[in-house]
C-alpha cells in the first residue's frame, strides 16, 4: 500500500465496539427493551447507532432525552434498567469484524504487546471478550468505569500503555471515532480509525487522524517492524 503513514510500534491498543467487535445489535437490544419496560417509544438501530461512543450512562440519556424529555432520576433508574438486559443480550448478536482475528494474530506473531481502551463498562467488556473468543490476546483492558473519565480523555489511553509499559508516543491507537482520536492525540499517540464503525453520526473522514482504515486488514500496512 503505496503512501500509508507507517509506524513502528511498541504496542497496540484497541477501541472495542465498532472496532474489534460489531456489537451495535445487542446494544440496540438492550436500550429497547429498557424503553419497553419503561413505558417508552422504541428507537431505530440507526438512531441508537448515533448514540455509542460515550459509554452506556450517555447512550441511556441520549435514548430518554432526544426529541422526549426525561427528569435526571428517571435517567438514572433508567441506566439500572438498561445494564440489567445488557448483561443479559451482551455478546447474543456481537460479531468479531471481518480481518480482526488476523490482525490480532499477525500482531501477536509479531510480539506486539495489545490493549482494549473501550467506554463500553468492565462488567460487560471482559465478558464479551471472552465469549468473542479474543481476550486471550490483549494484555491489558481500559474500561470505561476503570477510571474516573472516559475517553475522549487521554488517561485511559495512558492507563492502557503504563501497564504494559510503554510510553505513549511509541504505541498506536486504532479506533472509530474522535472520542479514540482526540483521548490517542491528547496522549500524544498517533492514531488510525476504521471507516467500517460508530462514529456518532459524524463522518469519520472529517475526524483528523494520522490514516482511515477501510478494512481492518489494511492495519497490518501501516505496521512495519522497527529499523
Ligand atoms: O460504550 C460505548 O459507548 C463505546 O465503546 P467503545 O469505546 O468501545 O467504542
Ligand atoms: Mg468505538
Amino acid at each position: 500500500m503505496s503512501g500509508a503513514a507507517r509506524f513502528s510500534p511498541r504496542a497496540v491498543l484497541f477501541d472495542l465496539d465498532g472496532t474489534l467487535l460489531d456489537t451495535i445489535g445487542d446494544l440496540a437490544d438492550a436500550a429497547n427493551l429498557m424503553l419497553a419496560e419503561l413505558g417508552r417509544p422504541q428507537r431505530s438501530q440507526d438512531e441508537i447507532h448515533r448514540f455509542v461512543g460515550k459509554g452506556i450512562p450517555n447512550l441511556v440519556r441520549r435514548c430518554m432525552t432526544e426529541g422526549r424529555t426525561a427528569s435526571e432520576t428517571e435517567i438514572d433508574a433508567a441506566v439500572d434498567v438498561f445494564r440489567r438486559h445488557y448483561a443479559v443480550v451482551n455478546g447474543r448478536r456481537a460479531s468479531i469484524y471481518p480481518g480482526i482475528e488476523e490482525v490480532l494474530r499477525a500482531l501477536d506473531a509479531r510480539a506486539i504487546p495489545l490493549a482494549v481502551v473501550t467506554n463500553k463498562a468492565e462488567a460487560f467488556t471482559l465478558p464479551l471478550l471472552e465469549r468473542m473468543g479474543i481476550a486471550g490476546y490483549f494484555g491489558t483492558v481500559v474500561s470505561g468505569d476503570t477510571l474516573p473519565v472516559k475517553k475522549p480523555d487521554p488517561a485511559m489511553v495512558r492507563l492502557a500503555c503504563e501497564r504494559l509499559g510503554v510510553v505513549p508516543a511509541e504505541a498506536l491507537m486504532v479506533g472509530d471515532s474522535a472520542n479514540d482520536a482526540l483521548s490517542a492525540q491528547g496522549a500524544g499517540m498517533p492514531v488510525l480509525l476504521v471507516s467500517y464503525g460508530y462514529s456518532e453520526g459524524v463522518p469519520v473522514d472529517t475526524i483528523e487522524c494520522d490514516g482511515l482504515l477501510s478494512d481492518a486488514l489494511q492495519l497490518l500496512d501501516h505496521i512495519v517492524p522497527a529499523q
